[in-house]
């Protein structure tokens, strides 16, 4: 269930136009992110698709299907929408609000009893505490989780999100990052996502596609957006990216995005040492008791004897040093060798991993040579 733009255009009478000849395609189960200065067409186009404006001309395929040959109830139905306002109907209770497009697709109580259980699992929520709240009872950061239920509750295989995560504080906004992710993992839906903030983009998408002024500028993965830019416009999106190897960055730069402390113990053992899981990301150290990093892993360990070497990357691989010149790192996570990088200090010693969200953070804060 792909979604298609074939040269769709949106003119509002006495505008220039807010979409102009946009091409593009979503793949199936692919997370789309759509960004780009404020004003440059992204809401409009997210709301062609599921109807709620309609093109002045060109088609929007929805599963291969023109979407103006569906009645635009039945087509909205079939797709999730997710707004920063969350929607969420003030005088009805959670478990209603979750239930809205559900009733009206007639389920009975039971089914939909269980799909609200079902989805508040997803997120951690449990039914009997916040079920019968209203809206008001919630935080900004639960709210917002309802929100996407909802858009999930008939278990569409499109869904459209428009800032979701907009309003919140940042903790918040990144813990629902990371759920969203976990899901998407698992349910490879069909997601356009709209948003002003690339740290979003980048840790969501798929591949992300820049409009500027109702056109399509660039599209890509992150990854390519970052090494190829096609101009200085997609090189400011990217975090001041532009030239990346010829960046002169201090030497020091290492210690400005080496995160610490961002893990939790995943195993323990008094002989061994301890494996510990980083947060938020796909990684497994093991540490022994006088604190040397002896493995790293991408997967979590599992099996008999967890303490196997040859169950782990040497670190001599697959970590950095805190000595290590910082184009050379920047290089490794930006050219995607991996999503981080343990650091190891003297003796060895794991002290923290770089990431490459991190890096790519450290770097748009950093005066470029060549940036006159
Ligand atoms: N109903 C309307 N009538 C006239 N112009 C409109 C209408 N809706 C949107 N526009 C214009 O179309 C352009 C694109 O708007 P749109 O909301 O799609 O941009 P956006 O990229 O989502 O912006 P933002 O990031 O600020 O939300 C803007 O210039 C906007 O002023």
């Amino acid at each position: 269930m792909g979604v298609k733009f074939e040269h769709v255009t949106k003119a509002y009478p006495g505008h220039k136009p807010a979409v102009n000849e946009l091409s593009l395609e979503v793949q199936t189960g692919e997370l789309l992110v759509l960004i780009g200065p404020s004003g440059c067409g992204k809401t409009t186009s997210l709301r062609m698709i599921n109807r709620l404006e309609e093109p002045t001309s060109g088609t929007i395929y929805v599963d291969g299907r023109d979407v103006c040959s569906y009645d635009p109830i039945e087509l909205r139905r079939g797709i999730g929408y997710a707004i920063q306002q969350t929607g969420l109907l003030p005088h009805m209770t959670i478990e209603q609000n979750i239930e809205l497009v559900p009733r009206l697709l007639k389920w009975d109580k039971k089914r939909r009893h269980e799909r609200t259980r079902e989805l508040l699992s997803l997120v951690d929520m449990d039914y009997d505490t916040f079920a019968s709240r209203y809206p008001r009872q919630l935080s900004g950061g639960q709210q917002q989780r309802i929100g996407v239920l909802r858009a999930l509750a008939t278990d569409p295989p499109v869904i459209l999100m428009d800032e979701p995560f907009g309003a919140l504080d940042p903790i918040s906004r990144e813990s629902l990052q990371t759920e969203l992710k976990r899901l998407q993992s698992r349910l490879r839906k069909t997601i356009v996502f709209v948003t002003h903030d690339i740290d979003e983009a980048m840790r969501l998408g798929d591949r992300i596609a820049i409009l500027q002024d109702g056109q399509l500028h660039q599209i890509g993965t992150p990854q390519e957006l970052v090494q190829a830019p096609r101009d200085e416009f997609v090189a400011k999106f990217m975090g001041r990216l532009f030239n990346f190897p010829k960046i002169q960055t201090s030497v020091d730069l290492i210690g400005q995005f080496m995160q610490e402390d961002t893990s939790h113990v995943h195993q323990e053992c008094s002989e061994h040492g301890k494996i510990v899981k980083i947060d938020h990301l796909p990684l497994w150290c093991w540490i022994d008791r006088n604190g040397v990093l002896r493995g790293v892993s991408s997967q979590p360990p599992t099996g008999a004897d967890q303490w196997d070497r040859n169950d782990w990357t040497d670190p001599k691989l697959a970590a950095v040093k805190d000595t290590d010149a910082s184009e050379v790192v920047l290089k490794r996570l930006i050219e995607g060798e991996a999503e981080a990088l343990p650091v190891i200090g003297e003796g060895e010693q794991f002290i923290g991993v770089v990431t490459q969200r991190s890096a790519l953070k450290a770097l748009s804060n950093v005066e470029m040579e060549n940036d006159e």
